[in-house]
């Protein structure tokens, strides 16, 4: 795992952005897992900018979703479809023939699983997964103790994870749905680079136990720890309880030029 202290948000984003256009130059149809949250909102505003400046040509680039809730209508503002619509594939000059995800209506959900762990399989995987991280170490929406083999399935959201997504439903948690379906963590495993970005003091304790905490299922991102090219960018808040910061400062800094994320 290779930990990345960056300044701010801003910095990150940029980073991250610049290692998906290399991603994409080396490979034009890549496919790029996204994520929801605020968190990567840097990240897609960098590649945006990137795309317009003609630096990078996504035209053949494949989008697909990590996670969604389950039972908001179709169409719904806040369901992460809709989202990333609107944050990533339509910024991104794509549109939705481009994009993969779950789908958070079906009635058959564990069909719309499976079938959504197909659709990457057949796309040929995910190239680069982009990965925020919940306060409580989540990663998509796999909550503390879920299995660190699972695969896209239902899950039930904890207290804390709908108080903390309460503020894109008006500030109220009666409207946050408690079930969602997520890639699993053993889904997630799959992709061929992992990227996490946590920004933010509030992250920092998660971060922590993610990075130099065991691996254990109790705290979902610490399976990073077992992938074979995972890269946690953090900024300086949220690295503020890494023990072995200066560790990874100092060999982000000494990173030969060539060698990329
Ligand atoms: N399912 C998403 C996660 O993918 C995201 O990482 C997390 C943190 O969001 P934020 O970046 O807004 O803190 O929120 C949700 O739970």
């Amino acid at each position: 795992m290779e930990v990345v202290i960056v300044p701010d948000a801003m910095a990150g984003g940029e980073l991250i952005a610049e290692t998906m256009a290399a991603l994409v130059r080396r490979k034009p149809d890549a496919l790029l897992g996204v994520a929801t949250g605020s968190t990567p909102l840097p990240v897609y505003e960098a590649l945006t900018a990137k795309v317009r400046a003609g630096a990078v040509d996504v035209s053949r680039v494949r989008i697909c979703q990590l996670d969604e809730y389950v039972g908001l209508p179709s169409g719904h503002p806040e369901s992460y479809r809709s989202t990333v619509l609107r944050q990533v594939v339509e910024p991104l000059g794509l549109t939705e023939d481009s994009f993969l995800g779950p789908d958070g209506t079906a009635r058959d959900v564990p069909a719309a699983c499976a079938a959504y762990d197909r659709a990457l399989a057949e796309a040929g995987g995910v190239d680069l997964q982009l990965l925020g991280i919940g306060t409580d170490g989540h990663i998509g929406f796999n909550e503390p103790c879920s299995s660190l083999a699972s695969r896209t399935r239902i899950k039930t959201l904890t207290r804390q994870t709908r108080e903390d997504n309460a503020r894109f439903f008006d500030h109220d948690i009666e409207q946050v749905p408690h079930h969602v379906i997520t890639q699993g963590i053993g889904t997630i495993m799959e992709a061929r680079h992992l990227v996490l970005l946590a920004t933010g003091e509030g992250k920092a304790e998660a971060v922590a136990r993610s990075v130099e905490g065991p691996v254990a299922a109790v705290c979902p991102a610490s399976a990073l720890q077992l992938h074979p090219h995972a890269t946690v960018v953090v900024d300086e808040a949220a690295a503020s309880r890494l023990r072995l910061a200066d560790y990874f400062r100092d060999t982000y800094a000494a990173k030969p030029s060539w060698q990329g994320l």
